[in-house]
């Protein structure tokens, strides 16, 4: 069984652990360098349920911490068998939305424990993408609406098809993502774009979406994964500590101490590579005073 009608078999292997998905797929390229995790229930275009979301934050995960992994690609398998509907993402699964969250199926192996019966872990989700050391590319092949449309949003890049759609559906089904869904759409879009896109709830196409600079291309609709993946490699073509500085620098701005904490990290992590930062550590362990002299207040 083909895995989606863009996916290009002779591109990709099985992710570590892909196997045990039931909800989505996980790809990593022959050479090892990219990955593509897609939503895989196209017959409801793509909505996630909390089972859907734990693959998805596993999946992720699993790339962030693959050391040759620079790029990910996150998208939607299709189209859907029932009426060829294609769909990155259509957010929660509105069937199993309870009062204090999404529930996990009565039908798991194991009674869903108390504390994490009614979830809204998407946000986990979003925020491994948000800070996660590599970009990641949305990959749109078809809708992306509510929750599809926020993560989206939340991702480096966006590359959408020709027929890819797009609606903030939140508002009409209750729902809110007060976070980056739409305080960053603003920042990407402007204040007034984006109060339209969530007020209206109206559908938008992929030109209108790439208009209004929260997509990056508009690609044929069968070139898709391929345009995808050549973006990818452009990317791995540069620094990966340049990449990272740039993502977390782009990213600070908008996070707070947090972005402030995520970026100054990596610039710790980049002077303990210094001899500065060595003699320092080395002073300690030897029990004597640092001799800073060599190491300029440097202007
Ligand atoms: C996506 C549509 C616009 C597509 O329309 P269309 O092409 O006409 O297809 P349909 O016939 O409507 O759909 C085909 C089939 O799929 C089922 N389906 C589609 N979407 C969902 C869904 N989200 N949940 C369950 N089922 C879905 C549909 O019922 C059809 O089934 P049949 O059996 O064949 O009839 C349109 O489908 C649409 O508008 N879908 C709903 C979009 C939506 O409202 N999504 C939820 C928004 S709320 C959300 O995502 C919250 C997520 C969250 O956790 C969160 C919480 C707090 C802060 C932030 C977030 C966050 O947003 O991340």
């Amino acid at each position: 069984m083909s895995v989606s009608e863009l996916f290009d078999p002779s591109e990709w292997v099985p992710a570590p652990g892909a196997a045990a998905y039931t909800d989505i797929t996980a790809h990593t390229s022959t050479d090892g360098r990219i990955a593509r995790i897609a939503f895989d229930r196209p017959e409801v275009r793509n909505a996630f349920r909390p089972h859907t979301v734990d693959e998805l934050y596993r999946a992720l995960d699993i790339a962030r911490q693959d050391p040759k992994i620079g790029v990910v690609l996150l998208t939607g398998n299709g189209p859907s068998a029932k009426d060829g509907g294609w769909a990155f993402c259509s957010g929660g699964d509105q069937r199993i939305r309870g009062r204090d969250g999404y529930t996990y199926a009565s039908d798991e192996a194991t009674a869903p424990d108390p504390a994490r019966a009614g979830r809204l872990h998407i946000l986990e989700v979003q925020r491994l993408i948000r800070f996660m050391p590599k970009v990641v590319i949305a990959v749109i092949p078809g809708w992306a609406a509510g929750g599809g449309h926020s993560l989206h949003i939340v991702c480096d890049l966006s590359i959408a098809s020709e027929r890819a759609k797009f609606k903030q559906t939140d508002a009409d089904v209750g729902s809110f993502d007060a976070g980056y869904g739409s305080a960053y759409m603003a920042r990407q879009v402007g204040q007034k774009v984006a109060r339209e896109v969530f007020f209206l709830a109206e559908e938008y196409s992929a030109q209108r979406a790439y208009e209004m600079g929260a997509v990056n291309r508009v690609v044929a609709h069968d070139d898709l994964e391929k345009e995808a993946v050549a973006m990818a490699r452009t990317i791995l073509g540069k620094s990966p500590t340049a990449i990272r500085m740039l993502k977390f620098a782009f990213n600070a701005i908008d996070d707070g101490m947090v972005g402030q904490q995520v970026f100054a990290g990596e610039a710790t992590r980049l002077a303990y590579g210094t001899d500065e930062a060595v003699e320092g550590r080395d002073a300690f362990l030897e029990k004597r005073e640092p001799d800073w002299s060599p190491y300029p207040y440097q202007f």
